[in-house]
């Protein structure tokens, strides 16, 4: 049944204590933490629409379905970019109730204690491993696999590491496709205890028993729809925050105006503003509302409110190279994604996924190795060298992961199709850490117009130094078990790509990204580029706050809905006053 939902007559002009724009993956926690208190009101906007048992949110392999199109997905692309001879990068992004949880690739991964331990040392006081990891921990409601997923996967699972009682499945899967231990890579069995470096399973957002992929919406706030005191308008388009500047010291956002079908429409907020867009989004609305870079604002003719240079700077793209495939001996049992194009295989695999929960279909991504410089190539004291003078402000941590490869049951790249009744594997090479920096900003005052989104991919080389050793290396591994065994022939991109200039050639123009851009609007202080505090509070403002991975001041190797989750569990006891 579709969920009871808001019209537009019952919001406009009124009043809420909070207005969260978005029910993104972070905006549906900070809608369902505070309205456990019937005193106060909140009222979500979200510009796509709900989804009502639809199998593309439903089924684990159901993102495939939603990739590209419309409906479901934004669909952003970068400017062109200069380092890539000019090319556009199409990147992803949910929409409607439950943003890009609906059509992640579900992986559950924490962070490293390096990784939020380093979000302190940057000035962000109370921002450590320790005090966040039970933040995420409330997202959890972890289900302990049988003890044969756990001797399969080679996991050291103690129930009492994970959350229990949380909105969100997780586990490991049935379908998990993972690669035995690779030799050259160490196996972790207990990655989520802080230090993830080496090869391992993920657990996914998935439930075991139904087989469901388990996103923002269904987990946090489906259960809680009935509150009256928590009001959800979809189809809502946010165009900016409505902001009284009658105080010099900091302005005070009293509303936000939104499109609704054909006409605009305002709301207003009794106490907070929570922006929870996106990262990619979010600088937007910022800028539409006067607070941001002068430089930015005043050609467009937008009256500045916050003077905040930074907004829509620390832009940070984990890049990858994921059209890189194998086919795969038949001996090896492998099945792989590729066969679903048949139409009587897929009724087959339809009909298994429902009946015996069993199924192609219900195959997650969940073999992963993080790996840092030094593992990869014994070139890395010589690269960290050459590039000594730009890293000097930030020098890299030798045992930081700074790359990632993912193993998945499907052929990739452009180069070569997949050939009937052939199965392949396919190794993602993810640059995890990068050096380069990006931006988002607007170019117009229509607020329908995409912001500008320039990744800036390879701005700093070390970036594509680190890229072509991760390239050589994982490619190698073709030539050692486990995969020695199952590889029959390297079928994307191919063996003439062989010198290092071709390497190059190919990651450039096959770049593309694992949509776990962050940082537009830092958590910093502001003297160091900062865009909100701590508290996520927005510098210059009394009451508008970032609640998502925008506010990610350095990136993270690990995956980034963990970390969207954390964040607003975080934010929700702020706004509750309880830390
Ligand atoms: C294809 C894909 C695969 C991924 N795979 C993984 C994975 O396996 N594991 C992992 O950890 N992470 C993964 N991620 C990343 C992860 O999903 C994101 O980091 C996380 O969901 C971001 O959450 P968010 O709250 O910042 O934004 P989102 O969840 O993207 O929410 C943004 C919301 O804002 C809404 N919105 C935007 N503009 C407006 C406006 N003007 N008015 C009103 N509403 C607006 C959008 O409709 C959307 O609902 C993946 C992402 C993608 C896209």
């Amino acid at each position: 049944m579709a969920p009871a939902l808001a019209t537009v007559e019952q919001v406009m002009d009124k009043k809420f204590d909070h207005v969260i724009i978005s029910s993104g993956t972070s905006g549906n926690a900070l809608a369902a933490r505070p309205t456990e208190n019937p005193e106060i009101s909140v009222l979500v906007l979200e510009a796509g629409q709900a989804w009502d048992n639809d199998p593309n949110v439903e089924m684990l392999t159901g993102f495939l379905k939603q990739l590209g199109n419309p409906e479901y997905d934004c669909i952003f692309k970068t400017t062109p970019q200069k380092n890539l001879g000019g090319k556009e990068v199409i990147w992803r992004r949910g929409k409607g109730l439950g943003g890009s949880s609906n059509m992640n690739f579900m992986m559950w991964s924490r962070p490293g204690k390096d990784e939020i331990d380093a979000w302190e040392k940057l000035g962000n006081k109370g921002w450590n491993h320790e005090n966040f990891i039970p933040y995420i921990r409330k997202a959890e409601n972890f289900h302990a696999p049988p003890e044969g997923i756990i001797k399969r996967d080679k996991l050291q699972v103690e129930p009492s590491w994970y959350g229990k009682a949380g909105p969100i499945n997780v586990s490991y899967s049935e379908g998990s496709f993972n690669a035995e231990p690779i030799i050259r890579i160490p196996l972790v069995d207990d990655p989520i205890n802080g230090k993830y470096s080496g090869t391992w399973t993920c657990a996914t957002t998935t439930n075991p028993n139904t087989l469901a992929c388990s996103s923002a919406f269904k987990g946090y706030v489906l259960p809680r729809l009935d509150r009256p005191n928590l009001s959800i308008l979809v189809k809502s388009y946010v165009i900016k925050i409505l902001i009284d500047s009658a105080k010099s010291d900091s302005v005070t956002a009293t509303g936000v105006e939104f499109t609704h079908g054909d006409a605009t429409y305002t709301v207003g907020a009794n106490k907070e503003v929570i922006v929870s867009a996106g990262a990619l989004k979010f600088p937007q609305i910022l800028e539409l509302s006067g607070i941001g870079d002068p430089k930015v604002l005043k050609p467009l003719g937008i009256d500045l409110k916050v003077d905040l240079p930074s907004v829509g700077t620390n832009m940070q793209d984990q890049a990858a190279d994921i059209s890189v495939s194998w086919e795969v001996t038949p001996e090896s049992g492998i099945s792989s994604l590729n066969k679903l194009g048949d139409p009587e295989f897929l009724q087959q695999e339809l009909g298994a996924y429902f009946s015996q929960k069993r199924s192609l279909l219900a195959n997650v991504v969940s073999g992963v190795s993080f790996l840092s410089l030094q593992h990869v190539t014994d070139k890395a004291k010589d690269i960290i060298a050459k590039h000594e003078k730009a890293l000097e402000e930030n020098p890299p941590n030798p045992d930081m992961p700074v790359f990632e490869i993912i193993v998945n049951p499907v052929l990739t790249g452009w180069i070569n199709k997949a050939k009937a009744g052939k199965c392949y594997i396919s190794l993602a090479f993810v640059l995890s850490n990068p050096f380069s920096r990006g931006t988002a900003h607007i170019t117009s005052k229509d607020p329908t117009t995409y912001p500008a989104l320039d990744a800036n991919y390879f701005d700093h080389q070390i970036d594509l130094d680190i890229m072509v050793e991760a390239f050589k290396f994982g490619r190698d591994l073709a030539n050692h078990e486990p995969f020695k065994k199952i590889m029959a022939r390297e079928a994307n991109p191919g063996l003439n790509v062989e010198t290092e200039a071709y390497i190059i050639k190919h990651i450039k123009d096959d770049l593309c990204t694992v949509w776990q851009t962050s940082g537009t609007l830092p958590m910093l202080p502001k003297e160091d580029g900062g865009v909100v505090d701590p508290k996520f509070r927005v510098y210059g403002t009394s009451n508008i706050r970032v609640v998502d991975i925008s506010i990610i001041p350095l990136q993270l190797s690990i995956h980034t809905q963990t970390i969207a989750y954390g964040i607003a569990e975080k934010a929700a006891d702020i706004i509750l006053g309880k830390a």
